[in-house]
């Protein structure tokens, strides 16, 4: 009989013990391979060599794998604002390079269908996502994995979708191939519509960031927003108020047009966090208008959304202990 006991060490060593204990018979041997969060390439790499290893072994005629991964418990992360052109879609793509930058794992997704942007903020735009066994498989935008309603769907298009089909490409996207992503972040449509309830009832995310400018009317739709999630039951991680204090290019003085603190003290009264103050800055607009978004460099401009992205670490490391 076939001693496989030093096959099986030889696979645990290899594989950093993914494998289950191998089974042989009539000269075919049988063994399970976990390969949870492990990218394709290195999924083929690793059955490959456990296959070599194994058919190295007298006695074996054949060798049949199973390759096994968990499900992965992906935190998402919503990003939505009650009206438009706040800044949304310029605080996702910095707070997912921001989080990057800090160590997660994390991946990109651009719900908006109404002007998806991440495609120019990260200057992607005109690349075509492929897809393997029906999985959509990210491209990378300033090093980071990312799907955008604009890269699957013609400029101007999307936006006369009706509510299904927006939001089974809102699952396209959830469930692309994201790897070992630990969290994805998702920058949703302005609003309360049928991406938001599919987002809620479907994916469930794990909490939202509502991001406002200082203007009442804004706060006024953030409270909306914020209701919205709410009534779901879906954590508020905070508030961030974008475009708050216009720094002048010149003196860098500090001046508050719509006045200042509003924000925060409409955060406390709606009991969430206040993650972060971005400035109405020139530079940011620029670079990310240019498709090089602030938060990949380490200027000043930087720093604002590093603050954010550590608040939201934290927020996801207290979720987990
Ligand atoms: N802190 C900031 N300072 C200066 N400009 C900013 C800032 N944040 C965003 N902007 C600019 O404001 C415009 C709108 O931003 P963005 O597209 O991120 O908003 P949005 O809320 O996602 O809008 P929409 O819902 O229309 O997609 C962009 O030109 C962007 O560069």
């Amino acid at each position: 009989m076939t001693d496989l006991s030093a096959l099986s060490q030889r696979l645990a060593s290899l594989t950093g013990n993914r494998t289950s204990t191998p089974r042989l018979r009539d000269g075919v041997l049988t063994l399970v391979l976990d390969v949870s969060g492990l990218a394709r390439d290195a999924r083929v790499a690793m059955a490959e060599a456990v296959e070599r290893e194994a058919r190295a072994v007298p006695g074996v005629e054949d060798v049949r794998i199973a390759q096994t991964a968990e499900k992965r418990d992906r935190a998402i992360v919503a990003v939505a604002s009650g009206k438009g052109g706040v800044g949304k879609s310029t605080v996702s793509a910095n707070l997912a390079i921001a989080l990057a930058k800090l160590g997660v794992r994390v991946g990109l997704v651009d719900a908006d269908i109404y002007g998806p942007s991440q495609p120019r903020l990260l200057a992607s735009e005109g690349e075509k996502p492929q897809a393997e066994e029906k999985q959509l498989i990210p491209i990378r935008g300033a090093g980071v994995p990312m799907l955008s309603m604009g890269h699957l769907v013609q400029p101007g298009q999307a936006i006369a979708w009706r509510g299904p089909m927006a939001a089974n490409a809102l699952g396209q996207m959830i469930d692309a191939r994201w790897d070992d992503a630990e969290v994805l972040i998702v920058d949703m449509p302005p609003g309360t519509g049928d991406v938001q309830l599919s987002m809620i009832q479907k994916h469930k995310p794990a909490g939202v960031v509502i991001v406002s400018t200082p203007q009442d009317l804004a706060l006024i739709d953030a409270t909306r927003a914020v209701n919205l999630f709410e009534q779901a039951h879906v954590p508020m991680i905070g508030l961030v108020e974008n475009m708050a204090g216009y720094a002048c290019p010149h003196c860098g003085e500090i001046s508050d047009p719509f006045g200042s603190g509003g924000a925060e003290s409409a955060a406390g009264v709606m009991g969430m966090a206040f993650l972060a103050r971005i400035p109405l800055s020139i530079a940011i607009r620029t670079a990310s208008d240019a498709g090089t978004p602030p938060a990949a460099g380490t200027g000043p401009d930087a720093e604002p959304f590093m603050a954010l992205a550590g608040r939201v670490k934290e927020w996801l490391d207290r979720r987990q202990a």
